[in-house]
């Protein structure tokens, strides 16, 4: 998909900040794609996005994250508010399954125009997810969303670089999984503000709720610092999803209270721009590639005639 005509970015921005699911959905798509279009679409967003919470929801498989998301949507909309959800699987390439897979667990918002959901992979990026999941989550804040929200699986590394892009990070664990030693392992506990200890219906969720209870009080913390919390969920029954609401909208306050919500929206932009940076160098390395300066200058190196460091630096010369 491209978008050649540069007066169809403004068409598309408009129709989406009218709510249209359609424009919505294409900006995303052009978004995941890396098109060409990408840098009008981004400067077209800009002046509309700032406002909207960014929520990030992680954890490992099967702790109840689309539960959860579902009946936190349930609740974000009672309250009158538009809701985004961009579901990411950092570890897939493709989104096929995970589209059903959303589909079938938040079946319950699919008709509803007030909720927008999409599912994300890693596919095709320029910059990879941290450059995309940004700007799609922008996207969806244009299109008056507030929360978006951002959930994607723990698999460690990739959990903490999403993490990294909401204002508020909600770690999910359950009873039994050696979730809080596996958090900690992780260092999850660093990113979390909330810690959900889902299946509260299960044996050990008070165990669960203790250890990491204990785990948060070993933390060192300035005063004044947020201290992360901790809510017990049956997300399977909506119980402990109002506290889960309260919890999210006090981290909010505090964050914007302290002035940590500017700071963090900078952390975000400066590994933004990073990634965005990096995937243009990396396209231009591309380049290099498919032309013969890599190869001469290989050739080089191997024929002794010139040395690598020398031959990095003249192929750096050549991508600026
Ligand atoms: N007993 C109990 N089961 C729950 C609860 N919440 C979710 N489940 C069940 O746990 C299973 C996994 O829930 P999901 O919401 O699909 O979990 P997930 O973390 O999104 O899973 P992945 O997409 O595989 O990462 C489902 O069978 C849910 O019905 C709960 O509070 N208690």
């Amino acid at each position: 998909m491209t978008l050649r005509r540069s007066r169809d970015v403004p068409t598309l921005v408009a129709a989406a900040r009218d709510g249209d699911p359609r424009a919505v959905a294409r900006l995303i798509s052009l978004v995941e794609d890396g098109d060409e279009a990408l840098p009008r679409i981004a400067a077209a967003l800009a002046p509309h996005t700032g406002a909207a919470a960014v929520v990030g929801l992680t954890g490992a498989p099967g702790v109840g994250k689309s539960t959860t998301t579902n009946e936190l949507v349930t609740a974000f909309r009672k309250a009158g508010r538009r809701v985004g959800v961009l579901a990411v699987d950092p570890s897939s390439p493709f989104t096929g399954g995970a589209i059903l897979g959303d589909r079938v667990r938040m079946q319950d918002h699919a008709t509803d125009p007030g909720v927008y959901i999409r599912s994300m992979s890693s596919r095709g990026h320029l910059g990879g997810l941290s450059a995309a999941t940004p700007q799609a989550a922008r996207v969806l804040a244009a299109a008056g969303c507030d929360p978006v929200v951002i959930e994607t699986v723990g698999v460690g590394q990739a959990e903490v670089e999403i993490a990294g892009l909401a204002d508020t990070t909600v770690v999910l664990l359950a009873p039994g999984m050696g979730d809080a030693i596996q958090a900690a392992k992780a260092g999850v506990l660093e990113i979390a503000d909330i810690f959900v200890v889902n299946k509260a219906d299960r044996d050990g969720a008070d165990a669960t709720y203790r250890d990491i209870q204990g785990m948060i009080g070993l933390g060192t913390r300035a005063p004044g610092d947020w201290r992360p919390r901790v809510v017990r969920c049956v997300a399977a029954r909506g119980e402990g999803i109002a506290d889960l609401v309260a919890a999210i909208d006090e981290h909010r306050a505090h964050l914007a209270a302290s002035g940590a919500l500017t700071l963090r929206r900078i952390r975000r932009a400066e590994a933004e721009i990073e990634a965005i940076a990096l995937g243009v160098l990396r396209a231009r390395m591309q380049d290099l590639h498919s032309g013969d300066s890599l190869t001469t200058l290989a050739r080089e190196v191997a024929e002794g005639r010139t040395d690598p460091y020398a031959a990095a630096d003249t192929l750096l010369a050549q991508l600026s």
